[in-house]
């Protein structure tokens, strides 16, 4: 592995069923993050997984073709980087093993199959009861680690219910070697839609990708560097307007105007945008020129599905043979963190990056700051501050009284 550091205490469960330290939800990246850090401080937690592995989005829910769209040194969790001999865009499967390795390295066991039910504060006791299938755990603290893409959006789209053939959300597509030679209609033009219509096409299929709204395509890299990299640079230096229009003026000489192809852009620049609203510009990784030859067919909203295909809004009909659901992804915390107004009815936290890492009574957020895994590392340092400035001052934890994790059996 790369640079990393050595963990100073093992964290996790003791054999007599009493546990210590935060509760974190969820064992992907963000949760491995947080809990890394923590265990590098001396403070031990528990991480609880509702499926049977780490980093299940990436090893469950993602295509076989993917690669990490920002260079590795904006992707990697705090203490330890991603190995040196990995390229400048890790592949699906490496980052997988670097998440595996991330875990092993700090020793890091979560309790996997536990779905967290329900999370409530009890103000008369200090502690947060966390409910399973299986269990209630309780602790001092809670960090929500259950990530921004925890469930596909699937729209109802008029008619959807009649289509005959098979209707699939990008979450479960892996190979466009599944609809060979087939036309195939893509809802939704973001990473996930320009991706999978540009795999499609690998596959001699016909696909015909919807795209009811703006939206801001980049090239991947500008002049060698990676776009996301100099707008992290010029953002030290300029203001963020200002950067978004250097970054449009360039993306505009390397690509041309993509309105043309019917990508119009919106009236906000890509950076502000994805600060505001959450929503990522599509870093080209090759479905632009694949327009450009009309082998990705763009098309305007869709009106209906039909029994064969779908009827668009401006009146085309058109037959397909599969469909896929690039519509994204939402938060589920709304669905089991209770008694908390610190979320969005969305599953967002309401305050905005840097300050929505940490809610009252021992509520943390490691992963919800709309800025993909470099989000994740600052929120992960951040808490791991925390907690242990309080876990090594308070009298109450000195004491015991934070360990945490009482199992009850329900
Ligand atoms: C196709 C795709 C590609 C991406 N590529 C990049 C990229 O290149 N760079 C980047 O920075 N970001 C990328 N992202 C964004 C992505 O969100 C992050 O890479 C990363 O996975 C976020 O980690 P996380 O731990 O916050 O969330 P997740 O990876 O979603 O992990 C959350 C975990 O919580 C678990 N969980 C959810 N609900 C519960 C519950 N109720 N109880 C118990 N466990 C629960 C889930 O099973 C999951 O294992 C990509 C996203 C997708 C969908
Ligand atoms: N290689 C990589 O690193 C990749 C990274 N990702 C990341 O994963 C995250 C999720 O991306 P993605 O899955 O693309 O989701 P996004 O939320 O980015 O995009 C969803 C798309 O679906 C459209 N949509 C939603 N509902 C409808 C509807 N009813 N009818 C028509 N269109 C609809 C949206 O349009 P509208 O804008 O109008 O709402 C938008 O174009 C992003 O952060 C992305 O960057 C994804 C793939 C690859
Ligand atoms: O790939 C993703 O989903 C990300 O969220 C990474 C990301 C964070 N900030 C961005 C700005 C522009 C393009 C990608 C990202």
């Amino acid at each position: 592995m790369g640079s990393s550091k050595k963990p100073q205490q093992e964290n996790q469960e003791s054999n007599s069923g009493i546990l210590q330290g935060p509760i974190i939800v969820g064992a992907g990246p963000s949760g491995l993050a947080a809990a890394a850090c923590l265990s590098n401080n001396g403070v031990p937690s528990l991480i609880l997984e509702k499926s049977d592995c780490i980093a299940s989005l990436w090893q469950q829910k993602t295509y076989d073709r993917l690669k990490l769209h920002l260079p590795k040194q904006f992707c990697e969790l705090p203490l330890m980087g991603f190995p040196e001999d990995f390229p400048r865009y890790p592949t699906k499967s490496q980052f997988i093993s670097y998440m595996e390795s991330y875990a092993s390295h700090f020793s890091i066991k979560p309790k996997f199959n536990q779905a967290v039910q329900t999370a409530e504060f009890n103000p008369v006791s200090g502690f947060w009861r966390v409910k399973t299938q299986d269990y209630e755990y309780i602790s001092k603290w809670l960090i929500v680690a259950t990530g921004e893409n925890a469930e596909p959006v699937v729209p109802e789209i008029v008619g959807m219910d009649k289509f005959q053939g098979p209707v699939l959300h990008t979450s479960l597509y892996k190979s466009g070697s599944d609809f060979k030679s087939q036309r195939v209609l893509v809802v939704g033009c973001g990473n996930s839609g320009m991706e999978v219509s540009l795999d499609l096409c690998r596959y001699n299929a016909i696909p015909h990708m919807v795209v009811r709204n703006t939206v801001h395509v980049l090239p991947r890299e500008m002049f060698g560097f990676s776009t996301f990299g100099i707008a992290m640079a010029l953002l030290k230096w300029l203001p963020l307007k200002l950067v978004d229009s250097v970054v449009l003026l360039v993306a505009s000489f390397i690509l041309g105007n993509t309105d043309q192809l019917g990508l119009k852009r919106p009236k906000t620049g890509p950076i502000e945008l994805k600060n505001v609203t959450g929503k990522t510009p599509v870093l080209d990784v090759g479905a632009l020129s694949q327009i450009k030859s009309d082998k990705i067919k763009v098309m305007e909203g869709v009106k209906e599905i039909t029994r064969n295909g779908a009827r668009f809004m401006n009146g085309q009909e058109k037959e397909f043979d599969s469909i896929i659901l690039a519509t994204g992804y939402k938060s589920n915390v709304p669905t089991w963190l209770k008694g908390c107004d610190f979320f969005t009815k969305d599953g967002m936290p309401k305050t905005s990056f840097p300050n929505c890492w940490k809610g009252s009574d021992g509520l943390y957020t490691v992963g919800f700051t709309r800025r993909g895994l470099l989000g994740t590392a600052s929120d992960a340092v951040a808490i791991a501050k925390d907690i242990t400035q309080l876990w090594k001052t308070n009298k109450d934890c000195r004491n015991n009284y934070c360990n945490s994790h009482v199992i009850l059996l329900k």
